[in-house]
């Protein structure tokens, strides 16, 4: 069953929600969770208001890198479930208006696919020109490494192949060679497959490395631009409603291109912008924010930003300055332990200190600035990470579902868990579980729910546009959104103490806000600047009303009340 017809741009409005089908839920008491189990727990994502599942990669996997090592691109892994589990899953979201994307890696596969073991054994092979092959390890040079922290060269030698292969990410992932036009074409047909079946689309991973041409960078080519074009119009052409979300971990100018002109992405999500938020709060400035967004081009009708606080990754500080990333392990990884590759692998909670007011802060602004927000499985509850566990595993174990044995996400042997849970006695499933906050009506949870619904109620967030405005208290973060005729006011507290600002409103003179979370009418807009103060870490959204209209609403005027 696929959706059904909506407005085509329904993803500029949608809440993504991304998780690992395998720490979701359990549904065979298996310790690994699977579709069936993620399709019992649809009802809590469609309660909660998500639109959109992000499911990371299901796929047969060695498992070296969490499923990014894929050994077949066109089935399940057998611990999930079945394709018959998959459609079900599909539908069972369809049935309640959810749409369901799912991860694919375009630039590699594992070293186990069997494209990659047939291509080692003869330099005849059919798929031998597959993968990048080289009798040095000196072409390419000037790539980067990207996982500087456990490879020394983006070449491998292949003691079968007699030759080095090419590869941007672990030494298990040969890239795949997009010159090779079978290449392409197997990888349309792949995603084929999975649209037929009726996924929404696809988040496409690490797509600025699909092509190398000597002396470049290999990022970002004009070549990997047209083949993603291709994509676009081969999808475009025999599918409805489908989306591609690119990740481009790059500066927005260079992802800018990504969006083609509204021919190539869907959408794209705003690397760059993550650790300014986590800097902007912790320095109390909201400097480094506003400076990303003029940093950041405007984006064709119809495209969108995807915004997030945190994801399966470490939160990547790539696009950072050397001086921001010591600022960033300084303010949130002083510990080593906390720290992975270039980045922090942590979850939001614990990065906020488990301060409710620095993580509703936070949220708060992901969900009002212009793009879709994500929202990373757990942490609307607020869930703690382990970081003692290897590579980013800390922040990806089970679901915190009730407070009962292994968390209410299996009834497995605990031993037989695919990730231990959290247990540690701040953010331990006994206190930390979606159980307990839907019992407890000013739980985060149930204030993310709200503030899902609010913003579900006004197009402004996700199609408005965006001006900042300029008081003369740093610390304060405010802006305006505008979408046909509709006005919305943010203002951000990024100190942990009290703070007064004033706000030049004068062009809504005579519009009484009216702050979405409690309802309540503000006293009107004058001539003079409009005085607030804001408790530490506070927020407010305000709608801005047309007098006339508001008046209508309620029959009232400010002086009467
Ligand atoms: O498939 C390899 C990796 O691809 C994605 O990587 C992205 O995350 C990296 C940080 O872990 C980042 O540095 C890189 O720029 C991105 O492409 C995927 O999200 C990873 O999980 C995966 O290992
Ligand atoms: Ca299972």
């Amino acid at each position: 069953m696929s959706v059904p017809a909506q407005d085509p741009q329904w993803y500029q409005d949608a809440v993504f929600y991304e998780l690992h089908v395998r720490a979701f839920y359990d549904g065979n008491d298996d310790g690994i969770g699977d579709f069936a189990g993620l399709a019992q727990k649809l009802d809590y994502l469609e309660w909660l208001g998500v639109d959109c599942l992000w499911l990371l990669p299901f796929y047969p996997s060695p498992l070296r890198d969490d499923g990014y090592d894929v050994s077949d691109f066109l089935s399940i892994a057998p611990s999930y479930g079945s394709t018959e589990d998959f459609r079900r899953l599909l539908d069972e979201a369809h049935r309640r208006g959810m749409r369901v994307i799912a991860d694919l890696v375009l630039n590699h596969t594992s070293d186990q696919h069997a494209w990659f073991q047939s291509a080692r054994r003869s330099p005849q092979a059919p798929t031998r020109h597959y993968y990048v092959w080289s009798d040095t390890d000196q072409k390419y040079t000037k790539a980067r490494i990207i996982f500087i922290d456990t490879e020394k060269s983006n070449w491998t030698w292949d003691p079968e192949a007699q030759a080095y292969y090419w590869h941007r990410f672990f030494s298990h992932q040969p890239d795949l060679n997009y010159d090779n036009p079978a290449v392409r074409q197997a990888m349309l047909e792949v995603m084929s497959f999975w649209l037929d079946q009726g996924l929404d689309g696809f988040r496409c991973d690490a797509v600025p490395y699909l092509f190398e041409r000597e002396g470049t960078l290999c990022e970002n080519l004009p070549e990997t631009h047209a083949y993603l074009k291709d994509i676009r119009r081969q999808i475009d052409e025999r599918y409805e409603g489908r989306i591609l979300l690119a990740e481009a971990n790059q500066w927005p100018s260079d992802v800018r291109p990504y969006f083609g002109e509204g021919d190539e992405f869907h959408m794209a999500f705003h690397f760059p912008l993550m650790p300014r938020l986590f800097m902007g709060l912790r320095s109390e400035d909201r400097g480094p924010i506003i400076d990303m967004f003029k940093h950041t081009p405007p984006i064709p009708a119809g495209c969108q930003w995807c915004l997030f606080l945190r994801n399966h990754d470490e939160l990547t500080l790539e696009m950072c300055t050397g001086e921001e990333r010591d600022y960033m392990y300084y303010a949130y990884a002083r510990d080593p332990q906390m720290r992975r590759n270039i980045g922090i692998a942590r979850r939001l909670a614990p990065l906020l200190d488990n301060d409710r007011r620095k993580i509703e802060l936070l949220n708060s602004i992901v969900f009002t600035l212009p793009g879709s927000p994500i929202i990373y499985y757990g942490d609307e509850i607020g869930m703690g990470d382990n970081i003692h566990l290897g590579d980013r595993n800390g922040v990806r174990t089970p679901m915190q579902w009730t407070p009962d044995r292994n968390a209410g996400f299996s009834r497995a042997d605990p031993s037989q868990l695919f990730l231990p849970l959290v247990a540690d006695s701040v953010y331990g499933y006994q206190s930390i579980n979606v159980e307990a906050q839907r019992q407890a009506p000013h739980s985060l949870l149930h204030w993310m729910r709200r503030m899902i619904a609010i913003r579900k109620q006004h197009k402004v967030f996700g199609r408005g546009t965006l001006e900042f405005l300029a008081p003369s208290n740093d610390k304060i973060l405010a802006y305006l959104r505008l979408y046909d005729g509709e006005a919305v006011l943010l203002v951000h507290n990024l100190a942990g103490s009290a703070q007064p600002v004033e706000l030049d409103l004068r062009r809504f003179k005579g519009r009484s806000p009216v702050e979405l979370f409690g309802e309540s009418r503000f006293p009107p807009i004058g001539d003079l600047p409009y005085l607030l103060s804001l408790g530490p870490y506070g927020s407010y959204w305000f709608s801005l009303p047309p007098a006339r209209s508001w008046e209508g609403e309620y029959g009232l005027e400010w002086s009467a009340i």
